[in-house]
C-alpha cells in the first residue's frame, strides 16, 4: 500500500503526515510531494519516528516519482483562508494548482482513490472529475471530497452541548463543504434531544466553525490540526477498505444519483475499489428540508464553476 500526500510541507500535510506516519498499517509507504523546499526535511523529520511505515519527500521536480504506484492520494495543496475571506476566494489560485495535480495523477497514478481536501471543496472536487475525464481517466467510485473534518466539529460540538461521550456520539453532515451547504443532520442523532433554538444555533456553528478557526488565527490560517486529523481519519478508513475490510462507512463529497446536486456529501460504504454504495441520507426534518432546499442552487452553482473551469476556460 502507498500513500502520497501532495501539499505536504503546510499546515495540514504536516500534521496529516505525522498521524498517518504514525497510524498507517506497518510496511505502508508514504510519500510527500510539495513544491515548498522543506519537504525532503519534513520526511527526513519523520522517518525518525519509529514506527514500520516508509517516508519519503519529493520536491518539485519529483511529482511522478511521488505519484507512482500510489494507492490513495491526499490533496491539501494550495492556500488556505485568512480573515474577511469565502472559501470561493481561494478559487483563482487553488484551482489551477487541483488541475495541475490531478493532470499527473491521471499520467502517474490512475488507478489511485483520490480526497480533495483543497478548498473551496465544492468546486474544486468538479475540477477533478472534469480533469480526469479529459484524460480518459475519470472513475466515479475513486474520486472524494473531504469533509470530515464538518463531522468531527458537530459530534465534538454536540457532545459538549449535550455533556454526552463524544466517542458515541453520531452527527451525520451531509451537503457541502461551506457555509450554508454544509447540512448537519441533528435530527437523525440518537440520545440526544434539542429544542429548536439549539438545532438554529448548533447548525450555523457547525457551518462557520471554519470561520471561527480562520479569525482566531488572526491572518495565519484556517484550520490545521483538526483538519490534520479528519483527514487522517479518512484516509485510515479508505486504506482498510483498499486493505478488503467490510462495513467501512464515511461521509463523504462524492458523485452520485445526483437527487440533490451533482456532488454531494452523504453516507459512503467504501471498499476494496473505492465507492462500493452510496446510500441515502433517510428522513430529515422539516428544518432541515427547508436548509437543504435553501442551498441547493448555490452548491449547483459553485459545481457549475468547477465544470466550466476545465471545460469552458475563459
Ligand atoms: N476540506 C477541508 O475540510 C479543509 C480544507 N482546507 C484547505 O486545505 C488547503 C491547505 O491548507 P493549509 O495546509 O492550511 O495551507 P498551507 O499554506 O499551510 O499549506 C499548503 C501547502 O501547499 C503547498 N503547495 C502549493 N502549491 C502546490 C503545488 N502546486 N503542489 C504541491 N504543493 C503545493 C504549499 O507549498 C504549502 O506547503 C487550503 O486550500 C485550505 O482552505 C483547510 C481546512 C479544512
Ligand atoms: O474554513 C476554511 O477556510 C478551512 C476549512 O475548510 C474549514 O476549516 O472547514
Amino acid at each position: 500500500m502507498k500513500v502520497a500526500v501532495l501539499g505536504a510541507a503546510g499546515g495540514i500535510g504536516q500534521a496529516l503526515s505525522l498521524l498517518l506516519k504514525t497510524q498507517l498499517p506497518a510496511g505502508t509507504e508514504l510519500a510527500l510531494y510539495d513544491v515548498a523546499p522543506v519537504v525532503p526535511g519534513v520526511a527526513v523529520d519523520l522517518s525518525h519516528i519509529p514506527t514500520a511505515v516508509k517516508v519519503e519527500g519529493f520536491g518539485a521536480d519529483d511529482l511522478d516519482k511521488a505519484l507512482t504506484g500510489a494507492d490513495v492520494v491526499l490533496i491539501p495543496a494550495g492556500v488556505p483562508r485568512k480573515p474577511g475571506m469565502d472559501r470561493s476566494d481561494l478559487f483563482n489560485i487553488n484551482a489551477g494548482i487541483v488541475r495541475n495535480l490531478i493532470d499527473a495523477i491521471a499520467d502517474h497514478a490512475p488507478e489511485a482513490c483520490i480526497g480533495i481536501i483543497t478548498n473551496p471543496v465544492n468546486t474544486t472536487v468538479a475540477i477533478a472529475a472534469e480533469a480526469l475525464k479529459a484524460k480518459g481517466k475519470y472513475n466515479p467510485a475513486k474520486l472524494f471530497g473531504v469533509t470530515t473534518l464538518d463531522v468531527i466539529r458537530a459530534e465534538t460540538f454536540v457532545a459538549e452541548l449535550k455533556g454526552l461521550d463524544v466517542e458515541e456520539i453520531v452527527v451525520p453532515v451531509i451537503g457541502g463543504h461551506s457555509g450554508t451547504t454544509i447540512l448537519p443532520l441533528l435530527s437523525q442523532v440518537e440520545g440526544a434531544d434539542f429544542t429548536q433554538e439549539e438545532i438554529e444555533q448548533l447548525t450555523h456553528r457547525i457551518q462557520n466553525a471554519g470561520t471561527e478557526v480562520v479569525e482566531a488565527k488572526a491572518g495565519g490560517g484556517s484550520a490545521t490540526l483538526s483538519m490534520g486529523l479528519a483527514a487522517a481519519r479518512f484516509c485510515l478508513s479508505l486504506v482498510d477498505a483498499l486493505n478488503g475490510e467490510d462495513d467501512v462507512y464515511e461521509y463523504t463529497y462524492v458523485e452520485g444519483d445526483g437527487e440533490d446536486a451533482r456532488f454531494f456529501a452523504q453516507p459512503v460504504l467504501i471498499g476494496k475499489d473505492g465507492v462500493k454504495e452510496i446510500l441515502h441520507y433517510g428522513d430529515i426534518s422539516e428544518y432541515e428540508a427547508k436548509c437543504k432546499a435553501d442551498m441547493l442552487d448555490g452548491l449547483k452553482a459553485d459545481i457549475k464553476l468547477g465544470e466550466d473551469f476545465v471545460n469552458n476556460p475563459a
